[in-house]
């Protein structure tokens, strides 16, 4: 089995390796770097889900026979809070795509004003911490939890629920 996960980003990779190898410990998983064709920051669950999708099918089509896996991140609004959001795709080399959304948190109203002027969570979230990078390590989740759930634990989830669905179909066959 092969995998391509579409990111360079460390905490999605490590999430992905880790979820994967434990449940096929005989997977060669392997990273590209794939477009979202999405927004830089996407906002709300059908932008997040999509980019994820896209990155899912463009990681797939890199090389025959692999499972392309996308996981992105973007923020909602919902009852006037704006919340954290991530999504997560898996795409099969029969077409077949399985798809899964992440915990969500509200983001506090000095970083929610800032989402709703139309900037970057990452920059944003690295300006309020006076830290840099922090999307490539406990994520703006990992830091607004007292590092409770950091960012790659997040994609560990979601990773869990599209093998689970794909363990699933393969029960089935
Ligand atoms: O290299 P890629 O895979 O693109 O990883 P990324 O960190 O840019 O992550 P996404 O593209 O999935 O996220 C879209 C935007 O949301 C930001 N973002 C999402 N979740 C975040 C988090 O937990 N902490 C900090 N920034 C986050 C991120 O910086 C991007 O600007
Ligand atoms: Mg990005």
């Amino acid at each position: 089995m092969d995998f391509i996960i579409g990111s360079t980003n460390s905490a999605k990779l490590s999430a992905a390796r880790r979820v994967i190898a434990l449940h096929f410990p005989q997977a060669v998983i392997e990273s590209a770097e794939v477009g979202s064709g999405v927004s830089e920051q996407p906002f709300g669950d059908e932008e997040t889900r999509l980019g994820a999708l896209n990155r899912a099918l463009r990681a797939s089509s890199l090389k025959e026979g692999a499972i392309g896996i996308g996981l992105e991140g973007g923020v909602r609004t919902l009852d006037g809070q704006v919340y954290l959001c991530n999504w997560g795709a898996l795409k099969l080399p029969d077409g077949t795509k399985f798809t899964a959304g992440g915990a969500q948190i509200p983001l506090p109203p000095a970083i929610a004003e800032e989402m709703l002027n139309g900037k970057e969570l990452g920059p944003v979230v690295d300006h309020y911490f006076k830290m840099n990078g922090i999307r490539q390590k406990e994520g703006a989740m990992g830091m607004f939890t007292a590092q409770a759930v950091k960012r790659d634990a997040l994609f560990e989830h979601i990773l869990q629920l599209l093998i689970g669905q794909f363990k699933y179909r393969q029960m089935d066959e």
